[in-house]
């Protein structure tokens, strides 16, 4: 049994994963929200689960490096600062940080690598994807790591090669660019696309997510995977061993 911290605990992940936790037999130990002591949270965990907010990052990060435990960082809309802060707290205690901890995208982030780098530059990624009309970030984690996972299967920087937000007489799409688009309405948990167009045949790879439990199930068990490793940057596929 872990003693699991949740950052973000009023949120919609923080309910998912208050179940998860008691179905799994592990403790939950509290729970912050905006303002709350994520240190004190720290101080009475084992592991830190942050599904909150990016403003909220180097607190937490403090916060489990100040109780010597590990943190999983599921918190979207992260920019090059915070991946820096991820890196530099990754010394001092282990961290996991992922767009996406479900088991099906952790999976098809390994098929877009292999049908990138299979099928070669002549044709055209684009990553398109769906969300509820809460979410304040995009394009999402998800689709973000899928971008990733395609330019790594290319060989290619996704930075210098991301098309998002085509509006108006935008020019015709760069040769080699990896394009995203955003969609935001209702209650959708999660969809995400990844086509790869090429000359008369196109090839589409794709997850839904039909509930958030997929996720609070993935984080809890990279959660209980975390304790008692050795500092340094994790990644789902090391958890779940794909
Ligand atoms: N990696 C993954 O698999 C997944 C990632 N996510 C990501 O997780 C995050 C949360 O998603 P979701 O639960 O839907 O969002 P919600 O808006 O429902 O919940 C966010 C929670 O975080 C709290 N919060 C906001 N700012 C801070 C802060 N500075 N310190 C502590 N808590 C804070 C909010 O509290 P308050 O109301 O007081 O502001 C709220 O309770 C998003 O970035 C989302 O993209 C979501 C699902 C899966
Ligand atoms: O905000 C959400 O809800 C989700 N966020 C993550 C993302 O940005 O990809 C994961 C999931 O798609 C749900």
């Amino acid at each position: 049994m872990a003693r699991i911290g949740i950052i973000g605990s009023e949120g919609a992940m923080g309910h998912a994963l208050a179940m998860v936790i008691a179905a799994a037999g592990h403790e939950l130990s509290g729970g912050v929200d905006k303002g709350g002591d994520a240190a004190r949270l720290a101080d009475a965990s084992d592991v830190l689960v942050d599904f909150s907010a990016p403003g909220a990052l180097q607190h937490n990060l403090h916060a489990a490096i100040g109780a010597g435990i590990p943190i999983l960082v599921g918190t979207t809309g992260l920019e090059d600062v915070h991946h820096l802060a991820i890196d530099n707290a990754a010394r001092a205690v282990p961290v996991l940080q992922t767009g996406n901890t479900s088991l099906g995208v952790t999976l098809l982030a390994h098929l877009v690598r292999e049908a990138a780098s299979r099928l070669g530059p002549d044709w055209d990624i684009e990553i398109v994807e769906m969300h509820h009309r809460r979410k304040v970030d995009a394009p999402s984690g998800t689709a973000l790591l899928l971008g990733q996972a395609a330019a790594e299967g290319r060989g290619i920087e996704l930075a210098s090669n991301r098309e998002s937000g085509r509006d108006g007489v935008s020019g015709a799409r760069n040769s080699g660019a990896i394009g995203f688009a955003s969609l935001r309405g209702g209650t959708v948990v999660g969809e995400h696309a990844v086509i790869l167009a090429g000359e008369e045949e196109r090839l589409t790879l794709s997850h839904s997510a039909e509930n958030r439990a997929i996720f609070a199930r993935g984080a809890v068990k990279a959660a209980e995977w975390l304790i008692g490793r050795e500092a340094g940057r994790y990644r789902m596929e090391e958890v779940l061993g794909i």
